[in-house]
């Protein structure tokens, strides 16, 4: 470990954030009664121009008004590109409740982006003598944002979250698909006849998931667009896991639970992650730094490892 240590993220469970468009007021107790850790209520792109100031009034009165329980309650905003986005900000904290947890920035390209919202968010927060102090959330979906995505894990102290945002990403680097995430039928390696299928979205996940843990800010994986394809979502879902992210969007209902599954520990996991500490106490005990479990080498950073599942399941459990 550097001399510089790496901070924890906030410690809630964030597996899976669904959301619903600001503008279908009717599908906010569905949202609230779902096994979601986050929900996102849209301002932006699920959002027509038109219907940008209904959407405003429906959000900040269901704030207030709808049991969200124990849920992290999270408004995405309009981008910094748009002329909605300070009014969503004005808006939602001077006439949304307190229990309101997060603002999610779209389409961030720089640090700059969230000191903006950040210069305003404390100044109305100050203004109206709200309690709570809002925090952020962030989407990497350009170039200019994955290109400064270092920069932007540390660019507020509010920032708890950064999730990848696969579908203006793509439109952004100029790739060639209309699919939301998963595997895109043309990128493929080939060799003695067989095709191979790669995967175009790891380079990203894995820079967000670098960034995200040297400033102690959760790595998310964003939407899943063919909400028909269960396998796909999952096998998506399992390589985000598996490179260090915590949880990922659901843009249907259905696709929840599959989140869920994924992204919280399961028993056998825990059962062995708890198994190697003991191994370790043992070892140490004789005084060894590694030692044999199950056929092969575990040593101190087996211990880190280890606690990362036993932690993420304490904390889901907790949470
Ligand atoms: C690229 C991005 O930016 S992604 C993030 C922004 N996009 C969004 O927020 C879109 C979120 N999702 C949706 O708007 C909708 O799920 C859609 C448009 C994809 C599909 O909506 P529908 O056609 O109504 O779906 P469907 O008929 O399968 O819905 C089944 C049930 O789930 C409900 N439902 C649909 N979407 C949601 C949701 N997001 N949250 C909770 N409940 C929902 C429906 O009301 C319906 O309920 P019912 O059985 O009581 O009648
Ligand atoms: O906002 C999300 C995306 O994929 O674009
Ligand atoms: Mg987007």
């Amino acid at each position: 470990m550097s001399f510089r240590l790496q901070p924890p993220p906030v410690a809630r469970p964030n597996r899976c954030q669904l959301f619903g468009p600001g503008s279908r007021p009717a599908i906010f107790e569905k949202m609230a009664a779902s096994a979601a850790d986050v929900i996102n209520l849209d301002l932006e792109d699920s959002v027509t121009p038109n219907d940008k100031p209904e959407a405003r009034k429906n959000v900040i009165a269901a704030i207030g008004d709808v049991d969200w329980g124990t849920k992290t309650l999270s408004v995405r905003i309009n981008g910094l590109d748009s002329p909605y986005w300070y009014r969503d900000v004005v808006d939602l904290l001077e006439q949304a409740s307190e229990r309101l947890d997060l603002i999610m920035i779209p389409k961030v390209g720089c640090a700059a982006d969230i000191y903006a919202v950040d210069a305003l968010v404390t100044s109305v927060e100050a203004a109206m003598g709200r309690k709570k102090r809002i925090g952020f959330e962030i989407i990497i979906e350009s170039a200019a944002g994955i290109t400064h995505v270092a920069e932007i894990a540390a660019a507020s102290p509010r920032l708890q979250a950064m999730s990848l945002g696969a579908a203006d990403f793509a439109a952004s680097m100029g790739m060639q698909t209309t699919g939301i995430g998963g595997t895109q039928e043309t990128y493929y390696m080939h060799h003695a006849g067989a095709n191979y299928w790669a995967d175009p979205w790891h380079w990203a996940q894995a820079a967000i998931v670098a960034a995200c843990r040297t400033h102690g800010v959760l790595p998310v994986d964003g939407p899943f667009g063919d909400f028909s394809d269960d396998e796909g979502f999952l096998a998506q879902a399992r390589r985000s896991a598996t490179l260090g992210m915590v949880g990922k969007w659901a843009i249907h209902p259905k696709q929840v639970a599959l989140s869920n599954s994924v992204f919280t520990p399961s028993e056998a996991a825990v059962a062995e992650a708890r198994e190697i500490l003991a191994a370790m106490e043992q070892a140490k005990a004789e005084g060894q730094g590694a030692t044999v479990y199950k056929g092969r080498l575990v040593d101190i950073a087996s211990i880190k490892q280890a606690e990362v599942i036993v932690r993420q399941s304490e904390m889901i459990a907790g949470g």
